[in-house]
């Protein structure tokens, strides 16, 4: 449980011992979470404060967030930090190269039936260039039928299911965070530095311990359960002020 992790050592501590890589999750670690995906407040210096993080740390920062990467740019306009969206499937770096394919976005069919489910239920459907997802926050009582729809389309049409905070969601096989850590670490200037993982929700875990097994570790954020990661933070505020921001 996050209440019994211990908050994790100071990041200047860190840096000393060595070259420090840090991946951070979007929502619900770096903006509080809101009723609606674009509801989220997002300070309006936070492009800034995240830029010179990277001064601070060699560039070695990436986001890494569920959202499509031209959701996540609306939210942080001209943003030149590494970042990987859709769950890590879709991954840019700093100043805009493509690291590794562009993704397939999920099949008509898939899209069809999720929709169709969200609309007839009065529920939201978020529409994401590698995935799709069906939000039941307003509505937790829907949650098993949506959760239970993800996996019969998800094992019908070949693809993978989440569940994560409000939402059940569908992508192609292969999209997760870890990968977007693994693709990451094997490329200057994050090659050889230490991966800490900040994040919130269940799909993060992938990054977590990705992050562990090259050598670092994950911080959680907030009250969920989560077996992999070391230490624990207890909000967005104290993420802020472990990174400095
Ligand atoms: O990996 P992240 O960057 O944390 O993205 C995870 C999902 O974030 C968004 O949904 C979540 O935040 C919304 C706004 O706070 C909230 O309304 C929703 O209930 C949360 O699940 C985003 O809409 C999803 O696409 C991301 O997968």
């Amino acid at each position: 449980m996050t209440d019994t992790l211990p908050p994790p050592p100071s990041l200047d501590s860190l840096i000393v011992e060595g070259p420090v890589a840090l991946f951070l999750d979007f929502d619900g670690t770096l903006v509080d979470i809101a009723a609606t995906p674009d509801e989220i407040e997002v300070p309006g210096d936070l492009v800034d404060r995240l830029h010179a993080l990277c001064e601070r740390m060699g560039q070695r920062v990436a986001l890494v967030s569920g959202r499509a990467l031209d959701d996540l740019e609306t939210h942080l306009p001209a943003l030149t930090v590494c970042r990987a969206g859709s769950h890590g499937a879709s991954r840019l770096f700093a100043d805009g190269r493509r690291l590794g394919k562009e993704p397939e976005g999920l099949p008509d069919a898939a899209v069809d039936r999720l929709r169709a489910f969200a609309e007839g239920r009065g529920l939201l459907y978020e529409t994401k260039a590698h995935g799709g997802a069906v939000h039941f926050r307003k509505h937790p009582e829907m949650r098993d039928e949506a959760v239970a729809l993800g996996r019969d389309v998800a094992a019908e049409l070949g693809l993978a299911l989440f569940t994560g905070k409000g939402l059940v969601e569908l992508v192609r096989p292969g999209a997760n965070k870890g990968e977007a850590v693994r693709a990451f670490m094997e490329n200057e200037p994050f090659r050889s530095a230490r991966p800490v993982f900040i994040g919130d929700d269940t799909t993060d875990e992938d990054g977590m311990d990705a992050a562990a097994q090259l050598g670092g570790f994950g911080i959680t954020v907030g009250e969920r359960e989560n077996h992999v990661a070391r230490y624990g933070l207890d909000s967005v505020g104290a993420v802020h002020h472990w990174l400095g921001l």
